[in-house]
């Protein structure tokens, strides 16, 4: 993470990376507010915050012993300081000890107050900095679209869209901002869930007319992953083959200078900071070189997902594209285990949908972080009409999660589970038994492969 802004024109809090585990909480919880705030690192000078147009500095530690130091000049601007643990007795120390602080320095130790530290930072914000509410994905996308105008003049941009949140939007956003000058590839690997080509084809050609390109690329595809079992090597497969594809057709298209991203903040913070070690490398399965021949356009960037959520439904993104579950790059690829065969993906396929309609019908939805069936390569003794069977076992997944680091399985009540069960045995060909996976993560992994 740099030191550099992500939204210039923005009066913003500035919350200073000293080691806190809560830093992107206390970020949200300051947009949240509406107040636009930002996470940056500890190395930030003062003529930088200045040209960032903070308007308040949060100094951000964790319980332990400080280890950090700033730029003297950051204290020296003038504008509210507000000091949190470890931050907290940096500020102190730096005026000698003393509780007697310069007026715009303040200090909470979360440990010992007890006291909320939400209505804390509420009254630092609205009270001290007296910051001006006006966040809010409407200005957002306000600003966004007059700068992405100047960015690309009468250029031409080109999105590679997979129907996730993140590509959706940003090619959303783009489109309201420079319409025709504006080309989506949709790559059809075979390996999205049922109903989705549908769904990302008619969002994105019939209702927004965009200049959008869908690849039939099912058999190719497949045709790579013929006889493939190691399922490190099917990911591989799968990303070598969606960036061949995506080559070959943007080589077709003439004079695009761009190429935009769906990179949000989330995949910024988590690369590292200057105090943390990177807590996963961002290496997108379905995701293009870096090396590639175009300028990048990143307007999402300084987004949290339930930000980009937002965005994406005040841009007239359907409900089932916004609030899309978190879904693998190489997608059903790794939910078939072993060989993928169209069989199994029609299977699994199958299998998922009537998931997703009984969560769906039951009200559960949104409550469970992730719900999806795997095909295991598995088969047993059944009984069908009468007559032994010896038949595919599907499993099923649902869990809880904050982030996807950590997962708790989900208590589906036993009946909807049965009805899920009872309906995938009986319409589903070739599955004679349901499985549901009760592991957390860890020890487990939320997919399967
Ligand atoms: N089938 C596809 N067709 C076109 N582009 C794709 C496809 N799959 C992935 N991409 C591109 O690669 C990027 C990274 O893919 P990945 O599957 O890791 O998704 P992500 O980071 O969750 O983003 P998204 O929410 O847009 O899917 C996507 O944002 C998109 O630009």
């Amino acid at each position: 993470m740099s030191t550099a802004p992500l939204l210039i024109e923005q009066d913003k809090i500035v919350v200073i990376d000293f080691g806190s585990k809560h830093n992107q909480l206390i970020t949200r919880t300051i947009r949240e507010l509406g107040v636009y705030s930002e996470l940056h690192p500890h190395t930030v000078t003062g003529e930088e915050l200045k040209s960032m147009q903070a308007v308040g500095v949060i100094i951000s530690g964790g319980e332990e012993e400080n280890v950090y130091n700033i730029d003297s000049s950051v204290l020296d601007l003038g504008i509210p300081v507000l000091g949190i643990d470890s931050g907290a007795q940096f500020i102190l120390k730096h005026f000698g000890g003393s509780s007697e602080l310069p007026a715009n320095f303040s200090t909470i130790e979360t440990d010992s107050t007890g006291d909320n530290v939400k209505e804390k930072l509420r009254h630092f914000v609205e009270n001290i900095c007296e910051a001006e509410a006006s966040w809010s994905m409407k200005t957002f996308i306000e600003i966004e679209v007059e700068k992405i105008r100047s960015q690309v003049g009468d250029r031409k941009v080109l999105c590679a869209l997979s129907g996730g949140v993140d590509s959706s939007v940003v090619a959303a956003l783009i489109h309201r901002a420079i319409g025709d000058q504006l080309t989506c590839i949709f790559v059809d690997h075979g390996l999205l869930r049922k109903g989705e080509v549908e769904s990302v084809v008619d969002t994105f050609s019939n209702q927004f007319h965009m200049n959008f390109i869908k690849v039939d690329a099912r058999k190719r595809f497949l045709d790579k992953l013929t006889g493939v079992t190691d399922p490190e090597q099917k990911r591989k497969i799968i990303g070598n083959e969606f960036i061949y594809v995506f080559d070959e057709e943007s080589a077709k298209l003439e004079g695009i200078d761009f190429l935009a991203q769906g990179t949000i903040y989330a995949d910024i913070i988590e690369s590292g900071t200057a105090t943390k070690e990177v807590i996963k490398s961002h290496h997108n399965v379905g995701g293009l070189p870096e090396d590639m021949d175009f300028e990048l356009i990143e307007p999402l960037k300084a987004l949290f997902k339930d930000e980009v959520r937002a965005v994406g439904a005040e841009l007239g993104l359907p409900s089932e594209i916004v609030h899309r579950q978190p879904f693998p790059g190489p997608g059903l690829g790794v939910r078939v285990l072993g060989e993928i065969t169209e069989e199994k993906l029609a299977i699994v396929r199958e299998a998922d949908w009537i998931l997703r309609e009984e969560i769906a019908k039951a009200g559960l939805d949104r409550e469970i972080w992730q719900y999806f069936a795997i095909l295991p390569d598995i088969r047993s003794v059944g009984v069908r009409n009468e007559k032994r069977s010896y038949d595919y076992a599907v499993g099923l997944r649902a869990v809880h999660s904050v982030d996807g680091m950590t997962a708790d399985w989900a208590r589906i009540p036993w009946d909807i589970l049965e009805k899920i069960s009872n309906r995938i045995t009986s319409e589903v060909e070739h599955v004679n038994r349901v499985v549901y996976d009760i592991t957390g993560k860890p020890p487990g992994t939320i997919e399967w492969e």
